[in-house]
């Protein structure tokens, strides 16, 4: 491979941005390849993924190179020339690779390589925390699964087109998928592609999203005609989901704290040919008290501490704060509280997160259940989705039905 000297300085900017400025790395990287239009997929592709190793391995990398924060142009120079060396890539002979010690590198990586904290490249706290949790054994065969480049799943739209048809549709467009056995919609491109600049995604046909989350809005138990309300809806993944399962019939209210998110909703939505979607920002407590009593159907796809999807948002390891998953916890807690209160007698609620801990997934339950709020609510079923058993991405989710 012959490194380009405008893709490895746009690699550069991005990472000082990304860790001087903390600012988040899809964003930066999302910036970076719009900086020259002439660049082609193969040097996009090298952007994105060498910024994303670089995030990934960033306390590894910098140990080796001896580097501390905050960054300084020659010493982000020196991260780039260990994670070159350690690909094979000859250096060519550019001012800021100049005495790259190629051997020492490789020395040091075997040496750190037996260390997991290096070896996975995690803060300390977070490496006690998760052995806390799940225990050693566990938590290292996790860890460097959510250390791999996640592969790009979609989700057939089936308001749009069946799995087949979109197979069909992507290979006239020069994009190979295969089906998974298990998740009735998924496809997984075989080779990464920009799938967002393919006639079929224009049309709707499709959206991206890790086979995980595709299991969530099929936990539910929806069916058309349903009176469902997506709580924590975001930009729509789930909501989306769940239009096209009820065929679009009955009604979803998909509700967030940030109406930004709701908007990018609505604008998939339409694009999905999803029509049974309404979307309502919490902007009061009253908003959420007007729907007490009133879904067959309740998704809780709570904030969580991320911990599951590591892959696609490597930066988290290094933005998140223990302070911050004691708070989310409490804000899960709270959530479960208010929002299955929703719920019609009969009805069936869905909790999930896209973490791996106990404390904001199984233990959030059981603590719900013990509480006056979760009296007349029983665990029917739950998955636990670690990304080494699965392949995918780490989720949670309990399916909770309220009695009468
Ligand atoms: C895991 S994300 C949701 C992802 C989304 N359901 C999807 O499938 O694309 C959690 C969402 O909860 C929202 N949120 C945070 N606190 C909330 C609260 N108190 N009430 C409702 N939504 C909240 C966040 O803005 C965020 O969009």
């Amino acid at each position: 491979m012959r490194l380009h000297r405008n893709l490895v300085f746009a690699v550069i900017d991005a990472l000082k941005a990304i860790f001087d400025e903390n600012k988040y790395a899809d964003k930066e990287i999302a910036k970076a390849l719009k900086r020259d239009k002439r660049w082609g997929s193969r040097d996009r592709s090298f952007i994105a993924e060498t910024t994303y190793d670089i995030v990934r391995w960033k306390r590894l990398y910098a140990e080796i190179a001896d580097v501390k924060e905050p960054f300084s142009r020659p010493n982000l120079f020196r991260l780039f020339a260990v994670w070159a060396t350690l690909r094979g890539i000859e250096l060519p002979d550019w001012k800021q690779l100049e005495e790259t010690p190629t051997r020492r590198i490789k020395g040091r990586f075997d040496e750190l390589n037996k260390t997991r904290k290096y070896r996975e490249s995690i803060p300390d706290w977070l490496d006690k925390l998760a052995i806390e949790e799940l225990g050693e054994e566990k938590w290292t065969k996790e860890i460097a699964a959510l250390n791999k480049q996640a592969p790009v799943v979609l989700r057939a739209n089936t308001l749009k087109n069946s799995k087949t048809a979109l197979k069909d549709k992507l290979f006239k467009e020069n994009i190979e998928t295969h089906t998974v056995k298990g998740y009735k919609n998924a496809l997984i491109l075989e080779e990464r592609a920009n799938v967002f600049s393919t006639e079929a995604f224009k049309y709707g046909s499709f959206e991206v999203q890790d086979a995980s989350s595709q299991l969530v809005a099929e936990f539910l138990d929806v069916k058309p005609g349903m009176r469902v309300v997506d709580t924590c809806a975001g930009a729509g993944g789930k909501s989306l989901h769940l239009a096209a399962l009820m065929e679009n019939k009955g009604l979803i209210i998909s509700l967030d704290i940030y109406e930004n998110k709701l908007k990018e909703l609505k604008r998939r939505a339409k694009r999905a040919g999803a029509h049974n979607i309404e979307t309502r920002t919490i902007d009061t407590t009253k908003v959420v008290k007007k729907l007490y009593g009133t879904a067959d159907r309740v998704l809780i796809d709570a904030p969580c501490s991320g911990l599951g999807v590591l892959r696609r948002n490597p930066d988290a390891k290094w933005k998140l704060q223990p302070e911050f998953i004691d708070e989310i916890r409490k804000t899960q807690a709270e959530i479960l509280d208010r929002y299955s209160k929703i719920i019609k007698e009969d009805g069936k609620l869905v909790y999930a997160t896209c973490s791996i801990l106990p404390s904001e997934n199984q233990k959030q339950v059981k603590a719900f259940l013990e509480r006056e709020s979760g009296k007349d609510f029983m665990l029917t079923n739950e998955k636990i989705i670690l990304s080494h058993e699965s392949g995918y991405d780490g989720f949670y989710m309990a399916l909770l039905e309220k009695r009468k």
